[in-house]
């Protein structure tokens, strides 16, 4: 990864993404200029557009496998498309209008690699067609980031560690960027200097706050969706038998790159949970206290087992940066590791995703290879994303 020579202009860009929690449309409008060291970015505005709880249903439905004829699928991924074309749209209210936007769209379905399958490569499907944001938008979009590092044997995932190691590395200390979205993911950023490029590594962690969440709604009946600050599990107590059972899957145990989704930890999965948690009797309040202690614990299992060296400090991101019982659980498990959230270095926690997703379009316009071999699994760099532009 060298550093480009490549002289760059401020553009506007917006960024749009969904992720697996499938809580809404996350835009950020962002100035961004310089391309690799010199990337900077100024973020103008970030805004959520919850989706319809009817179309919600509906991406959750076919996420968790409910089988739909094409015509459904043909209608959900044109909802989705306008949807993201007029959260772009309600981003640039009260500001000048962007030139470029970076859509990641909905992922409903995702499958990693499969070495020594008859199919060995990866698979993974967002829907929002870029064309269409484009020519409701009247802004050159770029879309669907994923397809071009799973072609060549990547997993298409995760994206963002190459725009954390650009946005938020340290001279001195070497950092973790702890995505916890739906699921959680991590970029491991060693101090600026030498051969640190070389040395940055990302995976996907396993559970977010995906099993969390469908297990409050279980648990209230769909009347809530997540449980705010960690309270509810705050109030019960983990069960760490349970936990250390859990942690036998083997997907904490395969060694990064690697990349997961709702097809693993989704539905089926809490269903298998529920099922140990009454085997130990374990009341509301302490089954999710042990989910929360399972997010916790693959993450800090995750650095002690695969990275070179723990970090000086762990920048959260995502939803899950506010659930204040889990940082308190994760910092337990970490006890010489100060847990931070990247608000606290001054990048955006909430919209992180989002910004990157703007640089990831910004890179593709200018040329610029997106991947990270090293957090993707693929052989090499390589240009990232499909542009739409306007058609005249
Ligand atoms: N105040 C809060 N307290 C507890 N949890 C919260 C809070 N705010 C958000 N969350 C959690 O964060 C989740 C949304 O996080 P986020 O938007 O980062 O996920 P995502 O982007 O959809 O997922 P991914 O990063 O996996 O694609 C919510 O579903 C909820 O579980
Ligand atoms: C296939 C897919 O959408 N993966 C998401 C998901 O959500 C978190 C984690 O799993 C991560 O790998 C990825 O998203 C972020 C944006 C990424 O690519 O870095």
């Amino acid at each position: 990864m060298p550093p480009t020579e490549k002289l760059t202009l401020p553009t506007r860009v917006i960024g749009l993404i969904s992720g697996t929690s499938v809580d809404g449309i996350d835009a950020a409008l962002v100035e961004v200029s310089g391309s690799d060291l010199d990337l900077k970015i100024e973020l103008l505005a970030g805004a959520t557009y919850p989706y319809t709880p009817e179309l919600r249903a509906r991406i959750l439905a076919v996420g968790a496998g409910v089988a739909i004829s094409m015509a459904e699928l043909a209608e959900i991924d044109d909802a989705i498309a306008f949807a993201f074309a007029q959260a772009a749209q309600n981003i640039q209210i009260g500001h000048q209008p962007a030139t470029l936007i970076g859509s990641h769209g909905q992922t409903v379905y995702h499958r990693p690699p499969q070495a020594a399958h008859s199919t060995p490569l990866g698979y993974s499907l967002q829907l929002g067609r870029g064309a269409v944001i484009a020519d409701v938008t009247g802004i050159t979009t770029v879309s669907n980031f994923r397809l071009a590092d799973i072609n060549i044997g990547g997993h298409g995932a995760p994206l963002v560690p190459r725009v954390d190691a650009f946005l938020l590395s340290d001279s001195v200390k070497g950092r973790c960027i702890q995505n916890i979205g739906g699921i959680g993911n991590v970029a491991y950023i060693p101090p600026r200097g030498g051969d640190w490029l070389s040395k940055i590594r990302g995976w996907d962690t396993g559970p977010g706050n995906s099993l969390l969440d469908l297990a409050v709604e279980y648990l209230t009946d769909g009347a809530k969706s997540y449980d705010q600050n960690g309270n509810w599990a705050a109030s019960g107590v983990p069960c760490y038998s349970l936990v250390e059972q859990w942690l036998q899957q083997d997907y904490f145990h395969l060694p990064p790159p690697k990349s997961t989704g709702r097809e693993l930890f989704g539905v089926a999965y809490l269903h298998e949970c529920l099922k140990d948690a009454a085997s130990y009797q374990l009341n509301a309040a302490d089954l999710l206290a042990t989910l929360t202690e399972l997010t916790v614990a693959t993450i800090a299992h995750s650095y002690q087992t695969f990275l070179p060296e723990m970090p000086q400090q762990v920048l959260l991101c995502g939803g899950g940066s506010r659930n204040l019982y889990l940082k308190q659980r994760l910092q337990l498990l970490l006890p010489s590791v100060p847990v931070l959230t990247t608000d606290e270095v001054g990048l955006n926690a909430d919209f992180k995703e989002a910004i990157a997703f703007a640089v990831l379009a910004y890179w593709r316009q200018l040329g610029l290879t997106g991947n990270l071999p090293a957090a993707t699994g693929a052989p090499r760099e390589i240009l990232l994303g499909e542009i739409h532009s306007v058609c005249p």
